[in-house]
């Protein structure tokens, strides 16, 4: 198992307000922490920064050492990616597709194994694709796509797992089970986890702990109902939210509409007679 260490990382893109200022963050091995905040906040660069696709100053971190100066085999063998916006080869099947999350593990020269299909193969049933193995990814919805993406990454079988808003284009019910995938292969593989996640309901259900980024600050961490509180989530997205608990003692996060409720339900209006003719 491997935790994921940010200490002092900045991104900048050239600006001179930096999109990610200075985060400290550890996501425990093991461990899966939902990082939330408003749009533009810094969440998908920290992310980025993570996987080098974008420099960084400070230094990112799992249990082998710093990433800064990996190969991309070998960053790819610490860390899994699902980006926000993936590029997809529209004529490239399914199984081709998340069988390139194999391609750290297999040589320069060398072809993919019988394993390596068969753990591709084995995800595709796990999220239910298995009848899509054939078929072009152009052909796909936005909610196959997006499975097809995790799929993709849970197939590069890296301890560390970076996620970006994988749920999107998922239904309420694909949502879940998304969400349930991951945090299955988490126990059973010990897989350290950090996720962008919108639906702060669901990030306070799967998370163990949440980071809120906003303007490229963490302002609030730690369990889910410390973060999640109305005051702190009002002045990070500017919005009054509701936050309640289940009886489970699951927290549910609302938004509320700062209009007052109408005062009568469409129900409780006359019906409105047939225009005589
Ligand atoms: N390649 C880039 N070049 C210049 N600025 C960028 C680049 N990528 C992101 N930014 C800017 O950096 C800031 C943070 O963007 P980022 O995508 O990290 O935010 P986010 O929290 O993931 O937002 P969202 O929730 O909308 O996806 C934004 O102001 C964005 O416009």
């Amino acid at each position: 198992m491997t935790a994921l260490i940010f200490d002092g990382v900045t991104v900048r893109y050239g600006r001179s307000v930096p999109a990610v200022g200075g985060v400290d963050l550890v996501v425990q091995e093991g461990h899966w922490t939902g990082l939330i905040g408003p749009n533009g906040a810094g969440k998908s660069s920290l992310l980025r920064a993570a996987t080098g696709l974008v420099p960084h100053t400070g230094t990112i971190a799992v249990a082998s050492g710093v990433l800064r100066g990996l190969s991309w085999r070998e960053r790819a063998r610490q860390i899994a990616y699902v980006p926000q916006q993936p590029e997809l080869p529209a004529e490239m099947s399914v199984l081709d597709y998340v069988l390139l999350g194999r391609t750290p593990h297999i040589s320069y020269l060398g072809r993919e194994s019988a394993h390596d299909r068969q753990v591709c193969l084995d995800l595709l049933e796990r999220i239910g694709m298995s009848p899509f193995a054939e078929r072009p990814l152009g052909t796909l919805s936005g909610g196959e796509v997006q499975r097809v993406v995790i799929a993709r990454a849970l197939a590069q079988e890296a301890p560390v797992l970076l996620l970006d808003e994988p749920t999107s284009a998922l239904d309420i019910g694909r949502r879940v089970e998304a969400l349930e995938l991951v945090d299955g292969l988490r126990r059973e593989r010990g897989l350290t986890v950090l996720s962008v996640l919108h639906d702060l309901t669901l990030a306070s259900q799967f998370a163990d702990s949440l980071a809120l980024l906003v303007e490229g600050r963490v302002i609030a961490a730690g369990a889910p109902p410390d973060v999640c509180r109305p005051e702190v989530l009002q002045t990070a997205f500017g919005a009054a939210v509701g936050v309640l608990t289940d009886g489970d003692g699951r927290l549910l996060v609302v938004p509320q509409r700062s209009m007052p409720p109408r005062a009568e339900s469409v129900s409780d209006q006359p019906v409105p007679s047939a225009p005589p003719g």
